[in-house]
């Protein structure tokens, strides 16, 4: 049988706290109040009884009261309650079970306990208190059996108190011992012979030999007589060895105390030596029950007469004390006793208020601990207080990496400054262009971001992530000349129709660029600025805007897709477009260097109109007046979002009449109209050099604001092609699902080249997690969920894709154009990194409760985190998480952690692949995605 933790009933729970005398001696670490628990234990009537037709003087109406049955017509005696009144007829096993069995096993958890048993002579105490033995000795050998976790040191000594001398029953030639008061330990009988048990059988034998040992005598009442109060000492020591490698130890003494009899010098027949030895047994029990009297009225100080007789000074700890206790009042049932009976009931019910404050006893060791703790505390302290690096190896490497740190975030800091001055500079400039282009905010900048230019294989990413290793950037670049090749589809309906919107975007485009190349032109021309290169470069502006335009210009087709072939046909045809794009872009790239050539020559425009200034008199289109109208004047073209409305040059005030300002959509026109008009005959009258000035100034102006609506096509060229980007991938999710039911479409896909593809895009979605500050939770659980399954073909593609895309993003940061990025550029990085350092610091706030001590250790070895201050190495831990994109030990194990941490699991109960959803929604709209959800906002996807 295994024995169980002892329980102590509820009711037990006493309210009155009191002292505790002997407590000191070990570390107590809580302490419980409770009742003694007190019960009633009647025998038969014994054989000599019986011969007497002696009677059964007591009723048993429940088995916690007992009441007299009123047989001399007398007044009735109760009746009495206790915790338990076990009748004549009751086994001892029940007695242990019920009235001492919880109580002796708490001794093996570091608590007191004592046991005793108290009535009249010949009631029984001897008799019970044999049973009780056995059975706890019995049990707390099986408990010891089955707690293979602790290790148990058990010593036994047994006294008697004969004639107020205490005696040693292991060594009775020691003689009377003495009582000694120990500061520590409480009362202690000196020289009392502590003998360490090896088995139960060992104890046994312990136990009989005290018994032999112990003062016996024959009375009238009983023929073996207990002259003495026998105490048997059990105390146990347990030990466990904690993870930390402390060793906590419980220590508790087990008193088993057969008390001699109460008795009555008539009904005992007693005189010469049993007179003297009933003289002694009965004012060591008065004084016992005048404690017990006192405690029980809740006296917890003023004078209780412990040291009034040795019996009670050797059980005070157990009488309101650190101990549980029991007390079995044993009694006879026959009438002729009834009077003693009545006694030991009065002393039970007094013993029953009576409250102990048992606690927890810890060895001494944990005080021993707490000093030396007490000690290592200072010693930090002291260390803290005067860093010598010399004297802590730990604390050397930890300054070491700190300064690394600091270093490190100082470089980051300059890589930031030198960003943010790079992006106020673009800001500058837009909000000249702005102020250019006045009230017009629906054009094409509204509308676009530069970043989304892309980068040929061969440019240079500047202004990247600011931890990307050569490496891991060489393949990001791979991999974007590998999307841009990437077109590989089937041509469902809805794809096509969406493709074609964004090919009749394109042509928009084409327009715009012509438009713009013409007003260029137009600018030129009518000044007659500019050298024979500038004219040329126009020429073949206009050659390379007319061969775009043919390149963007799809037949419109219905989009009716009939059957399969006709849908092959189209992905074709797509396919054949994807250089068309490239071509575009390409193109774009020659208009806008060409713009900076033109730009350029301003100066020597400068000196060209100088020398031309008799013409220019007649050509200039205005005066001092217009100028607050020049933003008019020189906007950009439309773009398909800006209402036409809105595009048209206002005439100015001073010129209603002048034909070249007043144009409405066609600034080309400015060139057919003759500027031999009201208005260019009045600026005759106006100082010439002011003019050639202002003309200077405005003809700059103009050419920049081309050139940068020129950047903004070539932009939004660029999103368009992202855009078909991703509609490529919705065909290949498409493919994937017809897979299912189409074998054959999968043949091109043999599982080992995905495999082998799987690796190789796994990789570098893990560097570009790195180089775009992603979310930890999010790689985790990207990473858990897909492990190169078929179907996961899609997820990494995509991933891949968005990725690949706010890399560049990132990467083109520091020289794009500010486009309406509206704020701090240098904002966007920040922020993903302030949001995934306050994801490393919500992660370390989980380490202790996620992890257990033993595998936060194992990690801390691992990764060599020193063994300083706990909140310092759970960061540290964390910081080592997704540290490492090219050291797939490291991810996976940063994968693991995190999993725990987060508290999701591989099989994806929390998560579900359809989080990394294919259509592209804003990835606002996913909840765990912390950090891509600060960058992808902003760039309005
Ligand atoms: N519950 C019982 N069932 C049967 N016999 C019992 C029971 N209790 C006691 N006896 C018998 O009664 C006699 C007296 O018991 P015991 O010696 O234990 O009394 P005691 O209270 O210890 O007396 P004393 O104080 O004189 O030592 C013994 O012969 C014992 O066997």
């Amino acid at each position: 049988m295994v024995i169980g933790t002892p329980v102590t009933p509820l009711s037990k729970i006493g309210r009155t706290p009191s002292r505790v005398p002997g407590s000191r001696r070990t570390t107590p670490s809580k302490f419980r109040e409770e009742k003694i628990l007190v019960t009633i234990r009647v025998r038969p009537l014994s054989p000599k009884e019986q011969a007497a037709y002696d009677l059964i003087a007591w009723d048993f109406p429940d088995e916690q009261t007992i009441l007299s049955k009123n047989l001399n017509h007398e007044r009735h005696t109760g009746p009495y309650s206790f915790d338990y009144v076990f009748d004549p007829t009751c086994s001892t096993s029940k007695v242990y079970e019920q009235g001492a069995r919880d109580v002796a096993l708490s001794a093996l958890n570091g608590i007191n306990a004592t046991i005793f048993a108290y009535g009249q002579t010949s009631s029984g105490k001897t008799f019970t208190m044999r049973g009780i033995t056995e059975s706890a000795v019995n049990d707390i050998y099986e408990h010891i059996k089955f707690t293979t976790e602790r290790d148990f040191v058990l010593k036994f000594s047994a006294l008697e108190i004969y004639n107020e001398t205490v005696v040693d029953l292991l060594n009775r030639e020691s003689g009377s011992l003495r009582l000694m008061d120990d500061p520590e330990k409480g009362i202690i009988v000196e020289k009392l012979v502590e003998e360490i048990v090896n088995d139960g059988q060992h104890l046994r034998t312990l136990i009989g030999t005290c018994e032999a040992q112990r003062q016996i005598g024959e009375t009238a009442l009983n023929d073996k007589s207990s002259r003495s109060h026998q105490i048997i000492k059990l105390t146990i020591e347990s030990s466990i060895r904690e993870n930390s490698g402390r060793v906590k130890s419980f220590l508790a003494t087990l008193n088993l105390v057969d008390l001699a009899g109460s008795e009555r010098a008539l009904q005992t027949s007693a005189d010469g030596t049993r007179l003297k030895e009933g003289s002694h047994i009965n004012r060591s029990l008065l004084t016992l029950t005048t404690v017990i009297r006192k405690l029980s009225g809740g006296k917890t100080s003023g004078h209780i007469p412990y040291r009034d007789s040795k019996l009670t000074r050797i059980l005070q700890p157990s009488l309101g004390g650190n101990s549980r206790t029991a007390i079995l009042c044993t009694m006879s049932p026959a009438l002729s006793h009834v009077e003693q009976s009545r006694n030991t009931l009065c002393f039970a019910t007094s013993a029953k208020e009576v409250v102990t404050t048992a606690q927890v006893n810890m060895v001494i060791a944990e005080k021993q601990l707490l000093k030396h703790l007490q000690k290592e505390v200072s010693r930090l302290e002291a260390e803290l207080r005067s860093p010598d690096p010399s004297a802590s190896p730990c604390l050397r490497s930890l300054l070491i990496e700190k300064e690394r740190k600091i270093q490190q975030m100082e470089e980051e800091m300059n890589e930031l400054k030198r960003q943010r001055d790079l992006a106020q500079s673009q800001l500058e400039l837009e909000r000249r262009s702005k102020e250019l282009k006045g009230s017009d905010h629906h054009g094409p900048s509204c509308q676009v971001v530069k970043c989304l230019s892309f980068t040929t294989e061969n440019e240079q990413v500047s202004g990247g992530s600011l931890s990307t290793t050569t490496l891991g950037r060489k393949k990001l670049l791979d991999r974007q000349a590998a999307i841009r090749r990437s077109t590989n589809s089937t041509n469902p309906s809805m794809l096509v129709h969406e493709i074609r919107k964004l090919e009749m975007r394109q042509r928009q485009l084409g327009d715009e660029a012509n438009h713009a190349l013409q007003l260029l032109h137009n600018e030129f021309a009518s000044r007659r600025i500019g050298s024979q290169g500038a004219t040329e470069t126009i020429a073949n502006l206009f050659a390379e805007i007319k061969e775009l335009h043919k390149i963007s210009c799809v037949p419109e087709q219905p989009f009716e897709i009939k059957d399969k072939a006709s849908l092959k046909e189209e992905i074709a045809r797509l396919r054949s477009q994807e250089n068309n794009i490239a071509s575009l872009e390409q193109k774009l790239e020659n208009v806008q260097r060409s713009i900076d050539e033109l730009v350029m020559h301003l100066p020597s425009c400068q000196e060209s109109a100088d020398l031309r200034t008799p013409k220019k008199k007649k050509v200039l289109p205005f005066n001092l007046s217009n100028t607050s109208n020049m933003p008019n004047i020189i906007r950009s073209p439309c773009s398909p979002m800006s209402p036409s409305s809105e595009i048209e040059n206002r005439t100015p005030e001073y010129n209603n009449g002048d034909s070249f300002c007043s144009q409405k959509r066609t600034p080309i026109r400015r060139t057919d109209s003759n500027c031999d008009t009201p208005g260019s005959r009045h600026s005759n009258s106006v100082n010439m050099k002011k003019m050639q000035k202002m003309f200077k100034k405005a003809a700059e102006e103009n050419i920049r604001s081309i050139k940068a609506y020129v950047t903004e096509l070539k932009e939004r060229v660029a999103k368009l092609q992202y855009q078909k980007q991703l509609l490529v991938c919705q065909v290949l999710e498409l493919e994937a699902n017809e897979a299912a039911s189409d074998e054959a479409d999968i043949t091109d896909q043999p599982p080992l080249s995905w495999h082998l593809v799987f690796e190789d895009q796994r990789e570098q979605i893990i560097m570009l997690w790195h180089l775009c500050h992603v979310s930890l939770v999010h790689r985790t659980q990207f990473y858990m969920l897909f492990k190169g399954d078929p179907s996961d073909q899609i997820y990494m593609e995509v991933e891949l894709r968005r990725l690949t895309w706010l890399d560049q993003h990132l990467a083109g940061l520091g020289n794009a154009s500010p486009a309406l990025l509206g704020d701090d550029p240098a904002d966007y990085i920040s922020s993903s990194i302030k949001a995934l350092k306050q994801e490393r610091e919500y992660l370390a706030k989980r380490v202790s409760s996620k992890l257990n001590a033993e595998e936060r250790e194992m990690l801390y070895v691992k990764w060599d985190i020193p063994p300083e201050g706990k909140q310092r190495r759970r960061l540290q831990l964390v910081n080592k998480l997704w540290s490492d994109p090219l050291n797939m030990e490291n991810v996976r194990e940063s994968a693991e952690v995190v999993a725990q941490l987060v508290g999701f699991c591989e099989t994806g109960e929390h998560v579900s692949k359809e989080m990394f959803q294919l259509n592209f929604v804003c990835p606002s709209d996913k909840k765990t995605w912390v950090g891509w959800n600060l960058i992808s906002n902003l760039l309005h996807l």
